[in-house]
């Protein structure tokens, strides 16, 4: 025990229990105990008020009162120290309206020894330090000290509340670091978490008492500002802020240069409840950021009623959090083998559950997110949800089948992007050759060598590489030869309007034939129609994927998919041999 004197009030009526008690922890060393002693019921209950002793040690018959009206008295009034019952004979009922009431221990007084005495307090007395660390690790975030997300929000409605009694203003500031994941990428975490400690320290000091100083997680810190005179104060406060920040912060014997951003909203003008209040700050937040970052903004209403462009930084406020606050989410259209019937894979395809708009596809914010980095640890969320879910379905019992991923540009350039595959397989326990990354076309010829060699590097890990929207990206052909691709996925802009349109049907016929004699598979993408099917049937397209066979659907529904009508080839005749197809009752079982 940490504290080795411990101050022990025993309440009893009989002087002769004092001195048997005092006579049971006289032995002990350490902890050392000290006992102090009173017989009366308000007594006692005016020492406990004090708050002076570590532990009490309250005897059940207390005259007219018992020990019981005693412990719930006693922590009515605020007392914090374990409170231990002791009885004359051994009573199930009192124990447990003991503890009921609060008490952290009862015992019998004869069967109490030196021993047994000594370890109900010492044990209450840890059980109330680990509550009450519990307590505050609940509230207070371990890394700087800080207050968390949940007490911040807890003290801003109680600002907001004393601001309201009192006609006064408060100030929302919303901070990020400007590029704090490069410092944690360069330095690792046990870097960042020091500029984050540093940088905690120094917003503390800054600040006064009674305003609040909060991180959210990550690199967000949140101030709030009771009581501020003008919007002046405000800016005066922000400007102090982002100098002090600005300080050169030494860590791992390198001096770095954090600058912050921060967003500031005003109570009531710009915010009635906290939530408004902190959204509306956020966006100011981002605002500075795409404006030069190293910079504060005050929240405005021409922020959101700035028509398309209000519309697009709200969307991108939203989309930084929408990972933290696990708004993504998977779905899966299987890819058929066009000889078997066979799912032979599951293209993962990226949905945004948007709290406000529902599922959101990913045209509408992909572009958004490779535009200001976000698709980075998107993309590494989506790889390592894909490889979980598949070692999860094989698990399961379902068919062997690969999970194929989309790529993005600025996910593939990272340069320990082979390094992160392979752990994530690792994590994830899937075979490698039950992972297949589509890349697209333009990623691959923009680069040079480099791309040749972590293709290899991937490949080598055994996973397969197809090439997505194959044939929009003005490549030149002579290239394909030269990177090692398993797959080439004819973009569904060819595949709408074949056989109707000549072009459109050389081209995909031209395409099969390439692929084949480059000695890679094909697989058309955006097969909607029987006819489409046929001609690429004919054509010997390897696979296919579309709405003719399934949509993307949630997890779920691959499971009860694969149970219901995924599982087993349509027609008749040997897989690989000559094989007659029934479309129609294959699409019936794709469709349900
Ligand atoms: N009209 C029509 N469409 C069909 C048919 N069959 C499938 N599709 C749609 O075609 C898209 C196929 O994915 P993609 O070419 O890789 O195109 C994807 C891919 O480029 C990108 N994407 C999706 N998920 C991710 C991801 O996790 N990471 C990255 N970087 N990009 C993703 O977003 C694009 C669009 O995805 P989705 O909206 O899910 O749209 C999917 C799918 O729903 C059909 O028969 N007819």
């Amino acid at each position: 025990m940490e504290n080795s004197q411990v101050r022990v009030l025993l309440v009893n009526q009989r002087e002769e229990d004092c001195i048997s008690t005092k006579k049971l922890l006289e032995d002990a060393r350490d902890p050392k105990f000290v006992l102090e002693w009173v017989s009366g019921y308000e007594a006692a209950l005016e020492t406990i008020r004090r708050n002076a002793h570590d532990v009490y040690l309250l005897d059940y018959k207390l005259g007219e009162r018992s020990g019981l009206d005693l412990i719930r008295e006693a922590i009515y009034n605020g007392c914090t120290a374990p409170l231990i019952m002791l009885t004359e004979e051994p009573d199930h009922g009192i124990d447990t309206e003991a503890i009921k009431a609060g008490a952290a221990d009862s015992l019998v007084k004869e069967q109490i020894n030196s021993n047994l005495l000594e370890r109900s307090i010492c044990y209450a007395i840890e059980r109330k330090r680990a509550e009450e660390r519990m307590a505050y690790l609940a509230q207070y975030d371990s890394l700087t000290g800080l207050a968390n997300r949940s007490l911040f929000k807890e003290l801003l409605s109680l600002a907001l509340a004393r601001a309201e009694r009192n006609g006064k203003h408060v100030a929302l500031m919303f901070l990020d670091l400007d590029r704090f994941k490069v410092i944690n990428d360069s330095l690792g975490h046990d870097g960042g978490d020091q500029v984050l400690k540093v940088i905690a320290e120094r917003l503390r000091s800054r600040m006064r008492k009674s305003d609040t100083v909060a991180r959210l997680g990550g690199d967000e810190f949140t101030v709030i500002l009771e009581d501020i005179g003008t919007v002046q104060d405000a800016s005066n406060v922000a400007q102090e802020l982002l100098q002090i920040v600005a300080q050169p912060v030494m860590v791992q014997d390198q001096e770095l240069f954090v600058t912050p951003s921060i967003g500031i909203a005003i109570y009531p003008q710009y915010g009635k409840d906290p939530e408004t209040l902190i959204k509306n700050a956020d966006m100011a937040m981002y605002r500075a950021k795409r404006q030069g970052r190293n910079a504060y903004r005050f929240y405005t209403t021409t922020m959101e009623s700035n028509g398309k462009a209000s519309q697009h930084l709200a969307m991108e406020t939203r989309l930084r959090h929408a990972l933290d606050r696990e708004e993504f989410l998977l779905h899966y259209q299987p890819l058929i083998d066009m000889k078997s019937g066979r799912v032979i894979s599951l293209e993962a395809l990226l949905r945004w559950c948007h709290p406000e708009r529902g599922i959101i596809l990913p045209d509408e914010f992909i572009p958004m997110a490779e535009e200001n980095g976000m698709i980075v640890p998107i993309g590494e969320w989506v790889l390592s949800t894909a490889c979980r879910q598949n070692k999860e379905w094989q698990e399961s019992g379902l068919p062997l089948t690969s999970v194929s991923v989309n790529l993005s540009a600025r996910q593939f350039r990272q340069k320990l992007f082979v390094g992160k595959v392979a752990s994530i397989l690792a994590e994830s326990r899937l075979d490698p050759q039950f992972l297949e990354l589509e890349l697209t076309e333009s990623l691959l010829f923009e680069s040079n060598g480099a791309s040749t060699n972590r293709l290899k590097e991937l490949k080598a890990l055994g996973i397969k590489i197809s090439i997505d929207d194959f044939g929009t990206g003005y490549s030149s052909l002579s290239y394909l030869k030269c990177f090692p691709i398993d797959t080439l996925k004819i973009d569904r802009s060819f595949v709408g309007d074949i056989p109707s349109n000549e072009g459109d049907s050389a081209i995909a016929s031209g395409m099969i034939a390439l692929a084949h004699g480059l000695h890679m598979k094909v697989t058309a993408e955006g097969v909607e129609t029987q006819a489409q099917w046929d001609f690429l049937h004919e054509r010997g397209c390897d696979a296919i994927q579309g709405f003719l066979m399934s949509p993307a659907v949630a997890p779920e529904e691959v499971t009860s998919g694969f149970q219901n009508r995924w599982l087993e080839p349509v027609g008749t005749g040997a897989e690989g041999g000559s094989f007659s197809w029934n479309l129609s009752s294959l699409a019936k079982r794709w469709t349900g």
